[in-house]
């Protein structure tokens, strides 16, 4: 089987609850939604990078391990688009993974659950203009935090925020994420202002806004991207 790939490198993981974490990423190439802060344009083309197959991915990745070596981020794009390819890999090579997802296709999320270790879920808000329909899009990530959940995945989901984001908005996610999802004790929520941080210099009072909103419902922490802030890629 092969999948195409944009770039396999090593780094220091920058978001979420994994942040410091030594890990190689393996960003998939191809997107199905387009958010419109998205960091990483050069990874949407499905045709992007090169073809690897399952072997020759395992040596590209093995020839990045180094002693401080943690787990491989399997990102993009979107790494649910290669699920069928994820699961045949992770089947030969038991590696620990993070699965970076926007968790937009749980038929796709199903097939690779029980394989995942870790799982950063990215709930996409309206005015991301990720994709037309938001309220179908909102449900396949709560069927897909579900199935994680149901794995028994170490997972948190994770909201990009810019400063024009309104409250309500958050505090709505947050309190249908706590209706919606079957254990919410298992679930942490990551505030992440969106990149560059300049934004936020006359803006940081909404960061106390937006914690506290979500903290009504959810376990939350807010974490910039720090790789950015580190220069490294
Ligand atoms: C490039 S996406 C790939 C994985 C998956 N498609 C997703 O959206 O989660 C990885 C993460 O980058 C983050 N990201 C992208 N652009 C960003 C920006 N301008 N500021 C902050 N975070 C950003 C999003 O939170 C996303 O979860
Ligand atoms: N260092 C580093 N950490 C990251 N965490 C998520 C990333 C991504 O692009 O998915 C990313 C990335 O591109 N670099
Ligand atoms: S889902 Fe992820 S990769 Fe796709 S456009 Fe949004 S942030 Fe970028
Ligand atoms: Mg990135």
């Amino acid at each position: 089987m092969k999948a195409h790939i944009n770039e396999i490198f090593s780094s220091i993981q920058g978001e979420g609850k994994l942040i410091g974490r030594r890990q190689i990423f393996v960003r998939f190439s191809g997107c199905n939604l387009h958010c419109n802060y998205c960091d990483t344009p050069q990874g949407l083309d499905p045709t992007s990078g090169s073809s690897f197959s399952e072997e020759q991915l395992f040596n590209s990745v093995n020839n990045l391990i180094t002693p401080d070596f943690h787990s491989i981020s399997l990102t993009g794009g979107e790494p649910l688009l290669h699920a069928d390819f994820i699961r045949s890999f992770l089947e030969k090579y038991d590696f620990n993974c993070l699965l970076e997802t926007n968790g937009s296709l749980p038929d796709e999320m199903e097939k690779i659950a029980e394989l995942i270790k870790y799982a950063s879920l990215d709930i996409k808000l309206p005015e991301h203009r990720s994709t037309s329909n938001w309220d179908n899009l909102f449900k396949d990530e709560l069927k897909s935090l579900n199935l994680l959940i149901d794995n028994k995945t170490n997972i948190y989901c994770k909201i990009v925020i810019l400063p024009s984001t309104k409250v309500d908005a958050i505090k709505l996610i947050a309190s249908r994420i706590l209706d919606e999802i079957s254990d919410a004790s298992k679930l942490s929520m990551v505030i992440q202002p969106a990149y560059p941080l300049n934004h936020w210099i006359k803006n940081n009072e909404k960061l106390f806004e937006f914690s506290e909103a979500v903290g009504n419902y959810l376990d939350v922490l807010t974490i910039p991207q720090v790789h950015k802030l580190l220069k490294v890629r």
